[in-house]
């Protein structure tokens, strides 16, 4: 599903306008909508439990539980569907996180990844077809098998500041430009 495009994305990039290089700029400033995605987080508070992806895009990474918003959906209601798809749990506190764009030099359509936070859920975490459940404790998250953004946002995460972060990519995967902001910028309603 597509989504549409931020207003904070346009003020980032004004206020680092000096870093951004011009392939994110094109990518941003040019016409096709974000792809919109999900990632649920359990941090019950010292430990995050994160998934071994076991196929398809990021294989062998940890990272959180979600995918793509399918047409029809609400952003959360995706984020409840995949995270009981892939951990077979049921948040109960989900709350919003924080909102990832990633553009890439390959592919002209950002992506946005909107994260959300949950500290209690129903269920048991089950390995899936496509995720083996894991708790890491907060100082033992283990960032050189994860996704190369994640490092620069974590400890946001960690500390319950809202963020909200931009992420050139480069041959899909090398994050070559970041930009982070904290607990300042919102989310527009409809994307929630
Ligand atoms: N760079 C980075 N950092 C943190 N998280 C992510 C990335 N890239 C990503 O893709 N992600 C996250 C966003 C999503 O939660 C997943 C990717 O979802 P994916 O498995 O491709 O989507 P599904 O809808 O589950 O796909 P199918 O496997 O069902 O086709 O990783």
């Amino acid at each position: 599903m597509l989504g549409l495009r931020a207003p904070w994305v346009s003020s980032v990039l004004r206020r680092h306008a000096a870093v951004v290089p011009d392939f994110v700029r094109t990518t941003l400033e040019g016409p096709q909508p974000n792809k919109l995605l999900t990632l649920v987080i359990i941090n019950d508070g010292s430990r995050v439990l994160l998934g071994r992806k076991k196929r398809g895009f990021g294989e062998g990474y940890y990272n959180g539980f979600g995918g793509k918003v399918e047409a029809g959906e609400t952003v959360r209601q995706a984020a409840e569907r995949e995270l009981l798809e892939e951990a077979c749990i049921t948040a109960e506190d989900m709350t919003e996180a924080g909102v990832l764009v990633f553009t890439f030099d390959d592919n002209p359509q950002p992506w946005e990844v909107h994260v959300f936070s949950a500290s209690r859920f129903r269920g048991e975490p089950t390995e899936t077809d496509e995720m083996a459940p894991v708790w890491f404790n907060h100082m033992e998250v283990p960032f050189n098998q994860m996704w190369a953004d994640d490092v620069h946002w974590y400890p946001a995460f960690l500390q319950q500041k809202y963020f909200c972060g931009v992420f050139g990519f480069r041959e899909t995967t090398k994050l070559v430009w970041h930009t982070l902001e904290e607990g300042e910028v919102q989310v527009a309603p409809e994307m929630a």
